[in-house]
């Protein structure tokens, strides 16, 4: 054959020796996504069996469990989220709620931004131990850490045992906490409770450093810890009732 007619081979250039021409699939590989702007790690605490779990799951893969297996230590998900442009990554820590595990749960107080502490409406013992939580919080918590008090299974309203107004009441005895009531089953304020949270946490972040943009190298001095972080030292008592 003509030389001149021989049509370029696209791979499989083994033959020639030359060069291998790059093939269909790594021409059509996508762009690496956007970095996130900020990371920040969020904590759920609460009495065993509240729901922790299935809050967590309904907001990162919009999931729910009937019958979960209780968590055993700690647990967590990813979630990215954009929020008044910016992206950002949501490390969420679920914590067992046994209090066998205390010790290991406490060691991811520090790290955390924010903070969700969950009591089921159904059960009253679930909310007599919020001051138990509290202390956790005082003691291994950073001071700076935002505070959302939830009140989930909405969806067992016949159920209910403790009003709206008794969640509210404890949650205005604590300074900057905020409450609202959820269903991990229903789906109801589940988004809201996270978005509600990383706004909050947002919207802090500037004050505490004064005069300097907001940017990413500011989170990332908060490695994502894969294991716990160092106990921090108690702190005082400054928000229990
Ligand atoms: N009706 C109703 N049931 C719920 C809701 N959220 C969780 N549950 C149920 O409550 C039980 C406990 O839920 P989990 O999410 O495992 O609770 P947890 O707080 O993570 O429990 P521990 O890991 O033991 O601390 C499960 O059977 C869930 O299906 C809710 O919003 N409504």
């Amino acid at each position: 054959m003509d030389p001149r007619y021989e049509v370029p081979r696209r791979s499989g250039s083994s033959l020639s020796g030359s060069p291998a021409l790059p093939s269909a699939q790594s021409r059509r590989r996508k762009l690496p996504p956007r970095p996130a702007d900020y990371k920040l790690q969020v904590i759920i605490i609460g009495s065993r069996g509240v729901g922790k779990t299935s809050l967590m799951e309904r907001f990162t893969d919009d999931t729910f469990c009937e019958a979960c297996k209780s968590t055993v230590g700690v647990d967590f998900k990813i979630k990215t989220v954009e929020l008044r442009g910016k992206k950002i990554r949501l490390q969420i820590w679920d914590t067992a709620g046994q209090e066998r595990f205390n010790s290991i749960t406490s060691a991811y107080y520090r790290s955390a931004k924010g903070i969700v502490i969950v009591y089921d409406i159904t059960k009253q013992e679930t909310f007599e131990d919020l001051p138990k939580w509290m202390k956790m919080i005082d003691k291994y918590a950073s001071e700076d850490a935002e505070l959302l008090l939830v009140g989930n299974k909405l969806d067992c309203e016949n159920d209910r045992v403790i009003s709206r107004q008794q969640g509210e009441k404890f949650a205005q005895r604590i300074s900057g906490m905020r409450f609202c009531e959820a269903s991990a089953k229903d789906n109801y304020n589940v988004d809201e409770i996270f978005l509600k949270l990383v706004d909050d946490i947002l919207n802090k972040l500037p004050l505490e450093l004064p005069g300097k943009e907001l940017s990413n190298s500011i989170l990332s001095l908060q490695p994502e810890p894969d294991i716990p972080p160092e106990l921090p030292p108690p702190r005082p008592n400054t928000r229990c009732c």
